[in-house]
């Protein structure tokens, strides 16, 4: 499935946070959302997940405005994957995975055969049959992450959108995970904030400043030592890893420039002196 932005803009409390956002992910492409803290990857996200009614500018599945689809039509196309995702800390982690097959069910009908085998195969394919049976509370942060990329799966959405989904992670189920996202048929966006990671396994970056897209296309185009230093504020350069893949090595956070010669001295942050009452 197609997903267009055109010109979407959504703010909080006022203060703009997405500011014009102009991009699209084509069929079957694994595409990284990067961008530093707080320069509105889960916002716009959120935004492309219908979760969010942009203030303005339209968001399309295959050409088509989701302006005013109910919940139900979006997650047959759409999964979202959150950051933190909760669940009732009563249900069983098969329950919870069964919880994706939501969208495709009346009110009166609890899960069929047919559900239960999606939810078998979702299951499987993050490792977690053999807890399919273990209470939700009982799980590590690492174990509820994988069950919520299930869910997702068992959802059978035509794109999988997901906001940090590597970050609970453990190396190997870190790899297995980008490994899934870049092999699906589906649309892929994933959020992340390994740059190296996000190298090796997207098809095409996009890069989000300050809510504004400072930059699109193949990881080679975007993680460029100028980008790393103006956006991220890295003094970094991309850089194969021992194994010849995309990777970037930092060689440090950049350092504010030194104040030109003759310049007042900075006054100091603390002082060794209590002010006098
Ligand atoms: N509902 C909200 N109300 C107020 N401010 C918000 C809201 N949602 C987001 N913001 C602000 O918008 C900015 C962007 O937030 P967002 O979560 O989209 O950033 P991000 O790029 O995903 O950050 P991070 O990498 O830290 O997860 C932040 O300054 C955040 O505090």
């Amino acid at each position: 499935m197609r997903i267009t932005a055109e010109d979407v803009v959504w703010s909080a409390a006022g203060t703009p946070v997405v500011r014009g956002v102009s991009a699209e992910v084509a069929p079957g492409e694994t595409v990284g959302l990067l961008g530093p803290n707080g320069s509105g990857k889960s916002s716009l996200l959120r935004c492309l997940a219908g979760l969010r009614a942009p203030d303005s500018g339209t968001v399309r599945y295959d050409g088509e405005s989701v302006r005013g689809w109910d919940a139900r039509r979006i997650a047959r196309r759409v999964a979202f994957v959150a950051q933190e995702g909760g669940a009732d800390g009563e249900l069983r982690v098969a329950d919870v995975v069964g919880l994706g097959r939501t969208p495709y069910r009346s009110r009166w009908r609890g899960p069929d055969a047919a559900d239960r085998a999606v939810v078998d195969a979702a299951l499987d394919r993050v490792g977690l049959t053999a807890l399919a049976g273990r209470p939700w509370k009982a799980l590590s942060g690492g174990e509820r992450q994988r069950a919520h990329i299930a869910r997702a799966l068992a959802q059978q959405p035509r794109a999988l959108l997901l906001d940090e989904p590597t970050n609970h992670l453990d190396v190997r189920h870190r790899l297995e995970l980008m490994e899934l996202l870049a092999g699906t048929p589906q649309t892929v966006l994933v959020v992340l904030h390994d740059l190296s990671l996000a190298a090796r396994y997207c098809d095409r970056l996009l890069l989000l400043h300050r809510g504004r897209l400072a930059a699109c296309g193949p990881p080679a185009d975007v993680l460029t030592e100028e980008q790393l230093a103006e956006v991220f504020e890295v003094d970094a350069v991309p850089a194969p890893d021992a194994l010849g893949r995309p990777s970037v090595a930092y060689r440090g956070p950049l350092r504010p420039a030194p104040p030109p010669a003759g310049a007042p001295a900075p006054v100091p942050v603390s002082r060794s002196v209590p002010d006098e009452k």
